[in-house]
C-alpha cells in the first residue's frame, strides 16, 4: 500500500517533489496511507495533515494552492482505491481517552526538562575540583599500568626482523581482517565493535582527533592482540628509540638481520680454525682439540655453503642498503660510525626508523615519523614510503606528508574505524561532504518531527482528530531518528594549582 502511495504522492506532487526532503515526503507518504486516514471533504483532512509542512517546506506557495494539492491527493487516493469507507458518525456515551488500547511504548513521552543545577558553594566548588584531580591521577596510574602490561607483553613476543624466507610457519597472508573487536584503556572504551580490513600493498593514514586512542590501535595490533591477525604476519611499530649502546648507527641497523650476523660470525670462527690447521707446527692432537673433530675438509665444506646463503641473501649489499636508509634519514657517513649512545633521543629514533625500513617487514606501523625529521629526510622519507612495496599505517599531522605516501586513510572517531578511499585532502572533502548531508538529513528530520509533535500536542484530546492524531503519532514512531553529526571531543590539558 506504502508504494501505491508513494507513486500517488509523487505523481500529484511533480517538480514540487524535487525540492523536499526525503524524510518530509516520507512522512506525508506514511500520514496518508495509514488506514486509519481520513481524508475528509474535498481533501480537508490532507489539509490540515499535511498543509502546514507543504507551506512551510517551500513546496507550495500559499495556501491555496496547498489546497488545490491536497484536494487532487485524496481524489487520486480515492481512485487508487486508497481511502477506507468514511465510518459512521456517532456520539461517544462516555469520553474517549486517547491512550486507551494503545501500546505504553506508543505513547508519546514528554521530554525530561532541563532544571538549572543548584549553585555550588565555593566549598562544594573545590571539593569537586579536589574529585577531579584525584581521577586524573587515579587515570593516570591506571594508563602507566597498561603500558607496563604491554611492555611486558612485547617482551615475551618474538623479535621482528628480516625474515629471508617469507613466511616458513604457514601461508603468506595478505589482507589482514580484524572484526568485532575492543580497546580500552583504564576502563574507558576507545574503539567498540570494531571492523577493518587491511589490503596487502595500500598505505593507510590513521587519523583521528588527540585521545582517541590511535596509539592503543597500534599497541594492539603490534601485539597480535586483535583477533584476526595472522600469527606469521610480521608486525613492526616505530615507537621507541633504540637503546644507546657501543654498536655503531650503521651496525645497529645491520644487526637487524640476525641470519646475515650470524653467518659473518661463523665465517670468521671458521676461518680462524682453518688458519690454525694450517700452522705447521701444531700437532695433531692440538688441532684435534681446536676443531673438536671437525677436519679441514668438513671446515672447507660448510664455508662453501655459508658464502652460497650470504650470496642468496643479499648480504653483499646490505652494507650499501643500511648507509643509504641512514643517509636519507641525514647521517653523515662520519655520524654512521658512532656508538649509539653518543646520539641524542631524536637521532636515536631515526636509528629505530631506518632499522625498520631495512627490515621491511609485512606490516610496518610509524606513529608521527616526521616528529624528529628535518625537512630534507622528511622529503626522503615521502620518496621511499611512496614505493613501499608492502602495507603500513602511518598516524601524522602533518597533511602534506599524508597526501603524498597514503592510499587510504583510517578515521578514528565515536569509537569506531572507518575506511575512505584516497589520500587525506580527499577524505576531508568526502568527509565533509557527509557530514553536510547527514546534518542535512537530521535537521529535516528534527523538523518534521517536531511538526508532527504540533499538530499530536494540540489535537491530544480533541475527539474529531482522533484518527489523524493516531496515524500522526504511528509515523513518527515509523520515522526513526538521523544522528545528529558529533565530534569527538579535543583532548584537554589543564594543569592543576598545587592543593
Ligand atoms: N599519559 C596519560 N595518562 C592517562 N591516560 C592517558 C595518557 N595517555 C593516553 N591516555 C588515555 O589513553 C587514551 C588513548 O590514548 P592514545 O595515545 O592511544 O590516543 P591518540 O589518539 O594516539 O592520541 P594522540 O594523538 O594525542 O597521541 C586517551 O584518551 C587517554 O584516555
Amino acid at each position: 500500500m506504502t508504494e501505491v502511495a508513494s507513486t500517488v504522492v509523487y505523481e500529484v506532487l511533480g517538480r514540487r517533489a524535487q525540492d523536499l526532503d526525503q524524510p518530509i515526503i516520507d512522512y506525508i507518504v506514511n500520514v496518508l496511507a495509514d488506514e486509519d486516514f481520513d481524508f475528509g471533504v474535498e481533501g480537508e483532512g490532507a489539509f490540515d495533515a499535511i498543509g502546514e509542512l507543504l507551506v512551510d517546506s517551500g513546496c507550495v506557495t500559499d495556501h491555496s494552492e496547498c489546497r488545490s494539492v491536497c484536494n487532487k491527493l485524496s481524489d487520486k487516493f480515492g481512485k487508487h482505491g486508497l481511502v477506507k469507507a468514511k465510518p459512521t458518525v456517532r456520539s461517544l456515551a462516555a469520553p474517549l481517552r486517547m491512550y486507551d488500547g494503545m501500546d505504553e511504548e506508543e505513547v508519546p513521552k514528554k521530554k525530561p526538562e532541563v532544571m538549572d543545577g543548584p549553585v555550588l558553594s565555593e566549598r562544594d566548588r573545590m571539593k569537586l575540583e579536589r574529585r577531579k584531580r584525584k581521577d586524573e591521577r587515579q587515570r593516570e596510574a591506571e594508563y602507566q599500568m597498561h603500558l607496563a602490561e604491554m611492555e611486558a607483553a612485547k617482551a615475551g613476543m618474538p623479535v621482528v626482523c628480516i625474515n629471508h624466507d617469507g613466511n616458513v610457519s604457514g601461508p603468506v597472508v595478505k589482507d589482514i581482517h580484524m572484526e568485532n573487536f575492543n580497546i580500552s584503556v583504564g576502563g574507558r572504551d576507545l574503539i567498540v565493535d570494531g571492523s577493518v580490513t587491511l589490503s596487502f600493498g595500500r598505505h593507510y593514514g590513521l587519523v583521528g582527533r588527540n585521545g582517541t586512542g590511535k596509539t592503543t590501535f597500534l599497541r594492539y595490533m603490534a601485539m597480535h592482540a586483535i583477533a584476526g591477525i595472522p600469527k606469521n604476519c610480521q608486525i613492526l611499530h616505530v615507537e621507541q628509540e633504540v637503546v644507546g649502546d657501543d654498536t655503531s648507527a650503521l651496525q645497529c641497523v645491520l644487526n637487524t638481520d640476525i641470519e646475515r650476523t650470524q653467518l659473518f660470525e661463523e665465517e670468521i670462527h671458521l676461518l680462524a680454525l682453518q688458519r690454525e690447521l694450517d700452522i705447521d707446527g701444531a700437532t695433531e692432537n692440538s688441532k684435534e682439540e681446536l676443531t673438536g673433530g671437525i677436519d679441514k675438509n668438513a671446515i672447507a665444506q660448510r664455508l662453501e655453503e655459508i658464502y652460497k646463503r650470504l650470496e642468496f641473501i643479499d648480504a653483499y649489499s646490505a652494507e650499501s642498503r643500511a648507509a643509504s636508509i641512514l643517509a636519507g634519514l641525514s647521517f653523515s657517513t662520519e655520524m654512521q660510525k658512532r656508538p649509539t649512545k653518543t646520539f641524542s633521543g631524536g637521532w636515536r629514533m631515526r636509528i629505530a626508523l631506518a632499522r625498520a625500513l631495512f627490515i621491511e617487514p609485512d606490516m610496518l606501523l610509524l606513529d608521527e615519523p616526521t616528529n624528529h625529521l628535518d625537512l630534507h629526510a622528511v622529503l626522503w622519507l615521502e620518496t621511499y614510503l611512496v614505493k613501499w612495496p608492502k602495507t603500513f599505517i602511518v598516524v601524522s599531522h602533518a597533511r602534506e606528508f599524508l597526501n603524498t605516501v597514503v592510499t587510504d586513510i583510517l578515521h578514528l572517531q565515536g569509537q569506531k574505524l572507518t575506511t575512505y578511499k584516497g589520500n587525506y585532502d580527499i577524505f576531508e572533502r568526502t568527509r565533509e561532504e557527509q557530514l553536510k548531508n547527514q546534518q542535512k538529513a537530521f535537521e529535516s528530520n528534527e523538523r518534521s518531527r517536531a511538526h508532527m509533535q504540533t499538530f499530536i500536542d494540540k489535537f491530544r484530546y480533541n475527539a474529531k482528530r482522533a484518527s489523524l492524531v493516531q496515524s500522526r503519532i504511528k509515523a513518527l514512531d515509523r520515522m526513526g531518528y538521523v544522528d545528529e553529526v558529533i565530534n569527538d571531543p579535543d583532548y584537554k590539558f589543564e594543569f592543576p594549582t598545587p592543593d
